[in-house]
């Protein structure tokens, strides 16, 4: 396997040690998975959890066992970070509160966490003169400019108004009261941080910014794997209403558009990234899918037929129901409108495009998370609720 892999112009790939903090979370899971099964690469995950990679450490029989070793470890305050930071090639940064239900509920936790807690990894990166992968978010848009125009201007319908440009693209927030900025606001100023240290100090840092990227084991599903009253990201809150065969809510009418990408299509991006150092320093890249666009609406209409499928149920008749944003997410809650990444500079520096349809991956995801949880929420509803 290892040693015949070339990158994209033809060069031996050799082996490296990657530091990955927030390795035990969504991503961080599907990556460490690739790099075990396809490369030769050796990681060292940081976290504070391991169970959606406890399958990777565990049992001691896995052909890559002694190339991933677990760092439990809390970013904010464990002065273990420099050195392991040190010991590997690369460091890649996923670490981060990252849940829309929380971006105005917890406004403090998600600025530090995504700003403040970010701060030592790019230092001791720039210092150690280590290279940096940080993710940071296709949040960092914002709003479109098509959305301030007249509900029926023509250019509303003018790509030039929405698709969003790495290089050209301005960042549109709301007001400070509307907390649903501090997040995005937090992963910009992380990422103006890392541009300044490669301009000024020389840091070797690439920027992601993904674009809704959805599958198996994405968050939680309350009460089973997750607190019951948490609210995950869209994918695991209809996955969860639809096992527990209730209306899919749908905040402020599910009016907004999103583009969603199947992760394993999204992690072959970031092993081009990894492994062509001299292509991706120095560069933002959008990663996504702009043929997957449906309004929340639609994927809620969409996930309820697939489910349908996969299950061997009947679809719910009455399957969504409107919810207001304040009762849904609380007071400050806003939203983006509409997400279309432009592909030009992964594809000019990658030749990445995205391969799977939403119907496919949602079929995909969706048998994933019948088959791990149905079991599971059959039983908490069948069980009486105590008196
Ligand atoms: N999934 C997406 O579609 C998406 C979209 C835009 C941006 N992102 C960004 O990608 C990154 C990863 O996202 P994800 O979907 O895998 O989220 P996730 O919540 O599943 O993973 C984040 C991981 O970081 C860990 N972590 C957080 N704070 C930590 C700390 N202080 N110390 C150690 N570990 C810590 C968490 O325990 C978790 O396992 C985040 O930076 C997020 O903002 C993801
Ligand atoms: O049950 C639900 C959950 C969510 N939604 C809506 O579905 C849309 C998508 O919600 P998600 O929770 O997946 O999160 P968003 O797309 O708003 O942001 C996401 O993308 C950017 C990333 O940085 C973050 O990981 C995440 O914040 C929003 O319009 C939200 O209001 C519902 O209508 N019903």
């Amino acid at each position: 396997m290892a040693s015949s892999r070339v990158d994209l112009d033809g060069n031996p790939i050799k082996p490296i040690t990657i530091c990955m903090i927030g390795a035990g979370g969504f991503i961080g899971s599907h990556l460490c998975e690739k790099l075990m099964t396809e490369t030769p690469h050796t990681v060292l995950a940081l976290d504070v959890y391991n169970d959606k990679i406890k399958h990777l450490l565990e049992p001691e029989t896995n052909p890559w066992h002694g190339r991933i070793n677990f760092h439990r470890l809390n970013i904010k305050h464990d002065s273990r970070l420099e050195g392991l930071i040190k010991m590997a090639d690369l460091t890649i940064n996923l670490a981060a509160i990252c849940t829309p239900a929380d971006y105005n509920t917890r406004p403090l936790d998600t600025i530090y966490s995504n700003f403040i807690d970010a701060l030592p990894v790019v230092k001791y990166c720039s210092e150690n003169n280590k290279r940096l992968i940080h993710f940071s978010t296709c949040e960092v848009y914002g709003k479109t400019i098509g959305s301030f125009l007249p509900k029926d201007s023509p250019l509303r319908k003018d790509p030039a108004y929405y698709v969003l440009k790495e290089d050209e693209s301005p960042c549109i927030f709301g007001s400070i009261e509307k907390q649903r900025w501090s997040y995005a606001c937090a992963k910009q100023l992380i990422e103006r941080l890392i541009y300044a240290e490669g301009a000024e100090n020389g840091l070797e840092f690439t920027i992601v910014r993904p674009f809704n990227w959805i599958g198996p084991r994405m968050d939680f599903i309350p009460g089973i794997d997750g607190p019951s009253e948490g609210v995950p990201r869209v994918l695991a809150c209809f996955s969860n209403n639809l096992l527990r065969k209730e209306p899919l809510k749908l905040v402020d009418g599910g009016q907004s558009q999103r583009t969603f990408v199947y992760i394993k299509d999204a992690i072959e991006a970031v092993l081009l990234m990894i492994e062509n150092p001299a292509r991706a320093n120095g560069h933002i890249f959008n990663v996504g899918n702009p043929n997957n666009e449906v309004t929340v609406r639609q994927l809620g209409e969409m996930m309820v037929k697939v489910y349908s499928k996969v299950s061997g149920d009947p679809p719910l008749e009455n399957a969504t129901v409107d919810v207001s944003s304040k009762e849904f997410y609380g007071e400050g809650y806003d939203d983006s409108d509409k997400r279309i990444p432009d592909m030009t500079i992964i594809n000019r520096q990658l030749g990445w495009n995205p391969k799977t349809s939403l119907w496919d991956l949602l079929e995909s995801t969706l048998t994933y998370q019948h088959r791990t949880y149905a079991e599971a929420v059959k039983k908490v509803i069948a069980k009486p609720v105590a008196s």
